[in-house]
């Protein structure tokens, strides 16, 4: 079967891009996706999340080396039509000027900040309104967290004394800022890029989406990728492209498909069983990920949100107020405040995110897969370097989609992330210790006062601190020739094949990748029609 252009992977990305090249009647495209549907209400209730964010029939897991003491991490990932974006947080966040100058600046022309602030306003329907940064009437509902909450407030207050700005736009500035997060969330419901971008042009007659097809190879003619070769529902299929094929399966599974199909570090090929068709040395290295410390307290004089999540009947009553007024607890995602600050009083911007909610749980984070909300009110605090330099790696060890690949998270290997988790676990603590919210603190429950060396600090981050979901890097665009593709997001040394996911960017845009990864997407679709056009 013949298109013009095949997208692998129906997240973040390939949502954009089958949106974008289906626009123009005359493209065929056809969207292959390895999950299921997403036509669940699960995914559409923001809490939900809780529950699909580690559900086999939502996701699929990525087991890490061990590290530190031991330590295993299974990084979940969307595999679902939506992707990640059907089981993500659902924080919005984008990044500011620096973040994607500096990527111009490395020799990737046309990837800096007017770019991705003219995506982001042609995406976004703030509930905000339009500002010099925001957008209105795009695709993706953005709301803030509400209604106003007593706990909430009292952090948001002890931090302002710390010198962050309260802002309600927290996307709206690069200062040392606190405020109730802004998510891809609409009338209290999810809006994830199935949602946004593929539902509403799914009756068009030249997009094709095929769920439950998982691509195994790219098909080459010689150096020109023709085509890709799909197993579905038990049936291998071949589907060839007219124009080109663009790999949009993540920043974990992308590298993997480019390895099976022959481009990759040779000796990493020929180990798996690979033939080579292109020694592409960076393919799956310059793995970048986040990773997360959390600070639990037990609470007193205030109630926060614990109680109306911890047993059934209070979630029932919670779960019938979402439905008939759809704000309230169940209608953000993990964290309702989120903050950006200098966890070293050197940097020139906030180099440290922290996430705050009144909720306290069994388990170290909201995003451990393990949630079991506690009896008594509790509140966490979540922070970790925005823009982590240690680097790690994936990568196949044979040539079966089904064989499990080794990954290397490397958390914490640069001084630089050492010095600022350390400096930002302080930072935390010093807000917590501030009134008003210092007066509803009964006890830190997690890690515990006992931990207040440098040395502390930093084996409870690796040990007991947890991923941030937010890997990129492992086929990072760049001028050079060891660089995994150029700055059309061309992968070098073959044509006809671009890869379009959070896996090109070589750093991180500061936070949670979705809304950047989308806008990465929205201008790679020119890039691609200018191209074949
Ligand atoms: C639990 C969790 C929480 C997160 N929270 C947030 C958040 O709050 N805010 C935020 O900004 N970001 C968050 N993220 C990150 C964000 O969702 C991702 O950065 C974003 O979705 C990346 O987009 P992508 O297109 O690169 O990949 P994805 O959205 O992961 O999409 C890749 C798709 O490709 C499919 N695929 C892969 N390989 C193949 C193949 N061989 N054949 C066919 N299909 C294939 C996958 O099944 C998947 O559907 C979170 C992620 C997770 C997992």
């Amino acid at each position: 079967m013949n298109f013009d252009y095949i997208i692998v992977g129906a997240g973040a990305a390939g949502c954009v891009l089958a949106n974008r090249l289906s626009e123009d009647p005359a493209n065929q495209v056809l969207l292959l996706e390895a999950g299921g549907s997403d036509r669940s209400p699960v995914i559409l209730v923001p809490k939900g999340f809780y529950f699909t964010m580690t559900d086999p029939k939502y996701t699929k897991k990525f087991a890490t080396q061990p590290f530190g003491t031991g330590s295993v991490e299974q990084w979940s990932r969307g595999r679902m039509i939506g992707g990640s974006t059907g089981v993500n947080g659902m924080v919005w966040n984008r990044g500011w000027k620096p973040d994607y100058d500096s990527i111009e600046a490395a020799g990737n022309p046309g990837w800096g900040w007017d770019t991705f602030v003219g995506a982001y306003k042609s995406i976004e329907d703030h509930a905000l309104g339009a500002s010099n940064t925001r957008g209105v009437g795009g695709p993706v509902g953005i709301s803030v967290a509400s209604p106003p909450e007593e706990v909430s407030e009292a952090f948001m207050d002890a931090a302002g004394k710390l010198g962050m700005n309260r802002e309600d736009d927290l996307n709206g500035s690069d200062n040392e800022r606190v405020g109730y997060v802004s998510s891809n969330i609409a009338n209290g419901l999810r809006v994830s890029a199935a949602e946004a971008y593929l539902h509403p042009v799914r009756q068009r007659p030249n997009l094709t989406v095929l769920s439950h097809s998982e691509v195994g190879y790219v098909l080459f003619d010689g150096k020109r990728a023709t085509g890709v070769r799909v197993e579905r529902k038990g049936v291998t299929v071949d589907y060839s492209a007219r124009k080109e094929v663009l790999l949009a399966g993540g920043s974990l599974d992308t590298p993997l498909l480019l390895e099976r199909s022959g481009i990759g570090d040779p000796d990493q090929l020929r180990s798996a069983g690979v033939k080579v068709v292109v020694d592409s040395p960076n393919v799956g290295e310059r793995l970048h990920e986040h990773h997360g410390t959390s600070f639990q307290f037990s609470m007193q004089g205030a109630d926060g949100y614990n109680k109306q999540l911890s047993n059934v009947s209070r979630q029932v009553l919670t779960g019938t107020k979402y439905l008939m007024q759809r704000d309230g607890v169940m209608s953000f995602g993990g964290y309702n405040v989120l903050m950006y600050y200098k966890s070293d009083p050197k940097s020139d911007r906030p180099d440290t995110q922290g996430f705050f909610t009144p909720i306290s749980t069994a388990a170290a984070s909201l995003t451990s897969g393990k949630v079991k909300v506690d009896k008594n009110p509790g509140m966490m605090f979540l922070t970790y370097p925005l823009r982590p330099t240690s680097t790690g790696s994936i990568h196949i060890t044979g040539n079966l989609p089904s064989n499990k690949p080794t990954v290397i998270a490397n958390f914490l290997e640069t001084e630089h992330d050492r010095r600022l988790v350390v400096l930002g676990a302080r930072k935390g603590r010093e807000i917590m210790a501030q009134s008003p919210i210092s007066r509803l603190v009964r006890e830190e429950t997690l890690p515990g006062t006992d931990y207040t060396t440098d040395e502390q600090i930093l084996e409870n981050a690796l040990n007991r601190g947890g991923t941030g979901y937010h890997t990129l890097g492992t086929c990072a665009m760049g001028p050079n020739d060891d660089d995994v593709v150029d700055a059309r997001l061309r992968v070098r040394g073959v044509e006809g094949l671009r890869v379009v996911d959070a896996s090109v960017f070589p750093h991180m845009p500061s936070g949670n990748n979705n809304a950047p990864t989308q806008a990465l997407a929205w201008h790679a679709a020119q890039l691609i029609l200018e191209d074949n056009s």
